[in-house]
């Protein structure tokens, strides 16, 4: 049995406040109003859909009908609390709200799990889903069919999930249901008679919807009477309470109190917090298998995405779900400072508990010094991940110009037991092994689907293919849209393709990706001589077909960027001792207070100490002074 809390008004008032709900907990976990539910009336289940296709405002109706928030207001997107979210209108973490519902005079524990619609995000919606039994796959009545929405029905499927197919935004005039529903039909074979109708703005078929989340999602298949064992589907950080984790009970019951541990760890722990999201926070005493239920173990305590919470009776016997993530981009990340580094170190590890998805590994250079490198699903993920740094907890950083990560097959027993194996995965190219020991260069590549509207089919595929794509076989979504799909580099997709996508298909097109895995491909190494002495943090991994261009427009940069110095500046581009594209800076004699001689010396003497605090900031290679600013801004496109 689970014990349900009746009472939310009195929690909505006082949520999202840190002492509160520290209060809350104390008092509600003693002698709140509890109710008992069964297993069988559980539904574990998550939105997913298309970028803008309205989950959120339809997690709102959902939020009202069963009485967590107010109704009346269209636009509260209750579930997108981070001021990143709210600024960009996206949501970038999956939200959980435990919600009550009584159905046929039966009550019911409905948990719903709001997730990213940003392809970047899609981490977030892959772990949410590996605790639900089914997917309200909703699709806008009037856009139809997106890349999206091919991309998280296939994760339903690959998780066996039970789809809704759901169509919102019927109130538009726009709005054509039918047409989407035999998109829906040639796309996906989803018969239109199982197909739901909402609009998630006005409220309408929104009962039916929560009818049909009973009825035809079933609850989840779990075994109540084992040993406890629960998965981490997320973690957050609290500054008064550590580590809370939002975990799904695969096995048994937790109570408050109750002794567990780590399956990667021996140490023991007591619960000291459990509770609900209703999204805002209802402790409980007792949690069952079939639940996603927020637990905490004190500051001590830890937790980590994709570990295994268990009792210290139960052995390791079946694994967690939760799948690995792969990180698409990796930037440098260094304090604008070096005196603020312990700061920016703290406020990192703060933001990669609630933001997992990124991976943390301790990087320096000599021009910027110590920091971080850091791996992120994509660039709006590295965006958002920075906006959270600064607005969160204040921390300002630089960031160095994003790249993939690429794969070297080395040889020689040496090198093979220096780097711990034959494949080395290079995150950042100044570390790639020496060249005479690489056997071969891989590239990640993606799957990227493409649906566009026909007129527009010559140029996304003179796109594609001006982007080393290769393509697979097309499909029809209906007369107007065409699916496309290619194989394409991933480093050609991260930095701008979904942009120029956008602006030669006029808005219209969509695009998503799956990763597609390391391919052998023809890469060098290419470096970047300042008289004849190598730039270290200007090295780069470019493909053959690109060496030219890439040389010749890095080289141009830079001799933008560099000012004139005492001595002629030579800039090379070299592969392999070859060198590529050469520009040259001419000397120049600078002194910042010749045409002061004789002048007032209070002037001079600020002129100097601006001189010299333009020196720090400046890294210097072969005597060539580099302002520190050309390593951050000079590889990007
Ligand atoms: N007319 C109309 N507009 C809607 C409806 N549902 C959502 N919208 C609007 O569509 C826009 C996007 O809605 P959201 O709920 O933010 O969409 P989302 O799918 O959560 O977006 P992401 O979290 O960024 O993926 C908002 O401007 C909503 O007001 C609807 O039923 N009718």
């Amino acid at each position: 049995m689970v014990y349900v809390i009746k009472n939310t008004c009195f929690l909505q008032i006082l949520k999202r406040k840190q002492f509160f709900k520290r209060f809350l907990w104390r008092t509600y976990s003693s002698d709140s109003p509890i109710q008992p539910i069964d297993v069988k009336r559980i539904r574990n289940f998550s939105i997913v859909a298309h970028v803008d296709h309205g989950k959120s405002t339809l997690a709102d109706r959902l939020l009202e009908i069963t009485g967590v928030i107010k109704p009346g207001n269209e636009n509260a997107q209750v579930l997108d609390q981070l001021q990143v979210e709210r600024e960009r209108g996206i949501t970038v973490k999956a939200v959980t709200a435990s919600l009550n519902y009584s159905y046929n005079n039966e009550p019911y524990l409905l948990n719903l799990i709001d997730t990213p619609g940003h392809v970047d995000f899609s981490n977030e919606v892959v772990r949410s889903v590996t605790a639900c039994q089914g997917v309200v796959l909703l699709v806008d009545a009037n856009e139809g069919i997106q890349a999206q929405t091919v991309a998280v029905h296939s994760l339903a499927k690959r998780n066996d999930l039970v789809i809704l197919p759901t169509l919102n935004k019927v109130d538009l005039p726009r709005a054509d249901p039918e047409k989407v529903k035999n998109q829906l039909k040639s796309v996906f074979k989803i018969e239109p008679s199982d197909v739901l109708q909402v609009s998630a703005k006005k409220g309408w078929g929104v009962e039916e919807l929560l009818k049909a989340i009973i009825t035809r999602i079933p609850p989840p298949n779990v075994d109540t009477t084992d040993h406890f064992r629960a998965h981490i589907i997320d973690t957050w950080h609290d500054k008064y309470r550590g580590v809370l984790c939002l975990a799904y009970i695969h096995s048994g019951t937790l109570k408050m109190g109750q002794t567990v541990k780590w399956k990667s760890d021996v140490k023991q722990h007591t619960v000291k917090y459990l509770a609900l999201l209703r999204p805002s926070e209802e402790s409980i005493t007792e949690a069952m298998a079939g639940q996603v239920v927020m637990v905490g173990l004190g500051t001590k305590g830890g937790g980590s995405v994709g570990d295994t919470l268990l009792s210290p009776e139960a052995t390791d016997g079946k694994d967690t779900t939760v799948p690995a993530v792969r990180h698409m981009v990796y930037a440098g990340i260094f304090p604008a400072d070096q005196s603020q580094h312990t700061q920016l170190s703290d406020s990192i590890k703060k933001l990669s508990l609630n933001d997992s998805a990124v991976s943390v590994a301790v990087d320096s250079s000599p021009a910027l010094g110590q920091g971080w490198r850091v791996g992120f699903l994509g660039l709006l993920h590295l965006d958002v991940f920075t906006q959270r740094l600064l607005q969160e907890y204040k921390a300002e950083a630089i960031l160095t110009a994003p790249s993939v990560p690429y794969k070297v097959k080395v040889k020689g027993a040496k090198i093979i037991k220096h780097y711990k194996g034959e494949d080395v995965i290079v995150t950042n190219p100044m570390q790639l092994p020496d060249v005479s020991n690489i056997v071969e260069y891989y590239e990640p590549f993606v799957i990227g689907t493409i649906i566009s509207p026909v007129e527009y089919i010559g140029a996304v595929n003179t796109l594609c293919i001006d982007r080393r794509g290769n393509p697979l076989p097309s499909n029809a979504v209906d007369d107007q849209m065409t699916m496309l799909q290619y194989i394409l580099p991933l480093s050609e997709v991260v930095m701008d393709f979904h942009d120029t996508l956008k602006s030669i298909t006029s808005g219209f097109a969509s695009f998503d990706y799956q990763d597609y895995g390391f391919h052998p491909s023809s890469l060098v190494k290419m470096d970047i001589l300042l008289n004849g002495v190598i730039v270290d943090e200007l090295t780069s991994i470019v493909h053959i077909s690109r060496l030219e261009y890439n040389a010749r427009t890095l080289t141009a940069r830079l001799k933008e960027m560099i000012p004139r110095q005492m001595v002629q500046v030579a800039i090379q581009a070299v592969v392999g001792g070859k060198v590529l594209a050469r520009e040259t800076i001419k000397a120049y004699r600078k002194d910042v207070t010749a045409k002061l001689y004789g002048g007032d010396i209070t002037r001079r003497k600020k002129l100097l100490k601006q001189q010299a605090e333009g020196k720090k900031k400046m890294r210097s290679v072969a005597n060539i002074k580099i302002p520190r600013n050309t390593f951050i801004d000079v590889l990007k496109r």
